[in-house]
């Protein structure tokens, strides 16, 4: 069996990743069947024509830069034991090289491309201590709802100056972004864009000036590990929750004090 591993970072949210790699499709010739899909984590696909096979797989990692894709691609030629090495390595390999550069060039510019269409949201866990800041919103579709302070990037605007932005805007803190907590699959429709699309992106942060106040929802809360499954978040937050409580977990930074509407 011969193996290569290919590792691309695109400028794209995971699911814009995820599409824009399916739309494309497979960078050979010969059609490969899905064998794996799970959307926008990972797919497999393969196919065997007699005794030789191929099997592509791609693995979808979120990270604060954008979408990681870790590819690879697996085969046997089927012929017997030194044949398969002289033809695999006179032929084959280069062949899925070439074809495999010339296809993730042109992928990584198309997603990043892509993403500019898509409404993306940006998240912040401000951490204080052993506690994080978390708001209820007020009004809408998730009224009563609890989240992460944050909003829709701007076009043209990065995620991390989306970030401070909306802090201020909601809470009137200057805030600093400590590290890339997650992303996760916004399954709404946001601001008119297609359904599942869009992802919001989790950044740990600091509060560097200020003290948070509510000025765009209900009322705000420091919760501490323990108290953070109790609460009615919007679905879409569930997951990143582990992360946050590993963070809280940490101990952090001194406690700056307390917060409410
Ligand atoms: N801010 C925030 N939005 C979230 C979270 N989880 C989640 O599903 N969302 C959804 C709710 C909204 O559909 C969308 C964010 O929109 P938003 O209304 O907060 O954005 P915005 O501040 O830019 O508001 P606007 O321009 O529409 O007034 O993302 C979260 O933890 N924080």
């Amino acid at each position: 069996m011969f193996r290569l591993r290919f590792t691309t970072l695109v400028e794209a949210p995971l699911t814009v990743a995820f599409d824009v790699a399916r739309a494309l499709g497979r960078p050979w010739p010969v059609p490969l069947e899905e064998v794996v899909s799970v959307r926008p984590e990972r797919d497999v696909y393969a196919v065997a024509r007699g005794r030789g096979w191929i099997t592509h797989s791609r693995r979808f990692t979120a990270t604060g830069a954008g979408t990681l894709v870790d590819e690879q691609v697996d085969w046997d030629t089927g012929l017997p034991g030194i044949v398969s090495g002289v033809v695999d390595r006179l032929v084959l390999r280069g062949r899925v090289v070439r074809a495999m550069q010339a296809h993730l060039d042109g992928y990584a510019a198309a997603a990043a491309h892509r993403a500019l269409d898509v409404v993306r949201v940006v998240g912040a866990a401000l951490v204080d201590g052993d506690r994080v800041l978390v708001a209820q919103r007020s009004g809408g579709r998730y009224d009563g709802c609890w989240e992460f302070p944050g909003g829709k990037v701007e076009p043209g605007e990065s995620d991390l100056a989306a970030l401070v932005r909306e802090c201020a805007e909601e809470l009137r803190v200057d805030v600093v972004p400590q590290a890339f907590l997650g992303e996760v699959l916004l399954d709404g429709v946001v601001a008119g864009g297609a359904p599942g699309a869009s992802t919001m992106r989790v950044w740990w942060g600091r509060i560097a000036h200020g003290r948070p106040v509510a000025h765009e929802h209900a009322q705000l809360r420091w919760v501490g590990a323990a108290d953070l499954d109790a609460l009615d978040w919007i679905p879409a937050d569930r997951p990143l929750l582990p992360a946050v409580r590993a963070l809280l977990g940490l101990g952090g930074a001194p406690r700056r004090g307390r917060t409410s509407r």
